[in-house]
């Protein structure tokens, strides 16, 4: 078995389920000077939780942005939800992002909004125009909205404004918006680097509970190897960006994850090319 296995075994299952999420020999570059991604094959299957690990620059942020069509890839085929990322313009690209969640690091949510109020917004992809204020939300959205950060543990906190709330609270309302669009597929992009360790554990244990009872399928970025040894279901590892690791955690020798990190100074990243 190699650190890569769960990558040379994807072709196989491939045939038999079909993944969330399906990236083949995937390249990003940036100008002609950075290669971001550098032929990146992955799959991840329906109610996976995989967490990315990776050294700033090795290729995180770029790999799940190319899942939501924030990025295109430069060759190579990103399919998500049984939908070409690459190729959907639109209307395609709008219903994609519906079915996608995305929480990021610096949490996104307008401070001067109550905590309902930003949860609300995770609906706007499915609403027509745009909306000033929480009574201008229809009342079914307002009541999912609610639901969802009761489920967060934040129901208590529902008219303070964001800003008001601790960086852990303000993570769990973006878990709630991005919830509230009823994913099928939630991006963690680092959701957990700006807080302390028992806020990080609190998210993660949450991203990883809804998945459980959504049946979602999670890719999430971390810095942390503990965390996605904790609350993962699967490890990638990325190196200039490469994939150097992909294995399910029960398989993985802790001393393995060192792949990831070791020998820093043989991994371009960036890679010039
Ligand atoms: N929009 C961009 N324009 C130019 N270069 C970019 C852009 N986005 C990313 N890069 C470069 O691509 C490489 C990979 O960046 P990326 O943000 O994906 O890494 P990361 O693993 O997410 O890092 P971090 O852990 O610091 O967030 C880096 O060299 C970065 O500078």
């Amino acid at each position: 078995m190699t650190d890569t296995d769960n990558g040379s075994l994807a072709h196989s299952i491939d045939r038999i389920v079909t993944p969330s999420i399906r990236l083949t020999e995937v390249v990003k570059d940036f100008g002609p000077q950075v290669r971001a991604l550098d032929g990146v094959s992955l799959s991840v299957y329906p109610s996976e939780v995989v967490t990315l690990l990776g050294l700033s620059g090795s290729g995180k942020s770029t790999l799940l942005r190319l899942l939501d069509g924030l990025h295109l890839p430069s060759s190579g085929s990103v399919s998500v939800l049984g939908t070409d990322v690459g190729a959907a313009r639109g209307r395609e690209l709008r219903a994609l992002r519906r079915q996608v969640g995305f929480v990021f690091q610096q949490f996104h949510l307008v401070g001067s909004m109550s905590a309902l109020e930003n949860v609300c917004t995770g609906a706007l992809g499915s609403l027509r125009g745009p909306r000033f204020g929480l009574p201008t939300y229809p009342r079914t959205v307002r009541l999912a909205a609610m639901e969802q950060l009761d489920r967060v543990g934040l129901a208590d906190k529902a008219f303070q404004r964001a800003d008001t709330l601790s960086g852990g609270q303000q993570q769990r309302v973006a878990v709630a918006r991005a919830l509230v669009q009823k994913p099928r597929i939630l991006l963690a992009d680092e959701p957990v680097a700006s807080l302390d360790p028992e806020s990080s554990a609190q998210v993660m244990e949450l991203i990883s509970r809804v998945a459980a009872e959504d049946s979602l399928t999670v890719l999430c970025s971390l810095h942390q190897v503990e965390l996605a040894l904790t609350w993962g279901h699967r490890l990638v590892g990325l190196r200039g960006g490469k994939v150097v690791l992909d294995k399910a955690v029960s398989a993985i020798d802790r001393s393995q994850t060192m792949s990831i990190y070791s020998s820093v100074a043989a991994a371009p990243a960036p890679q010039l090319v």
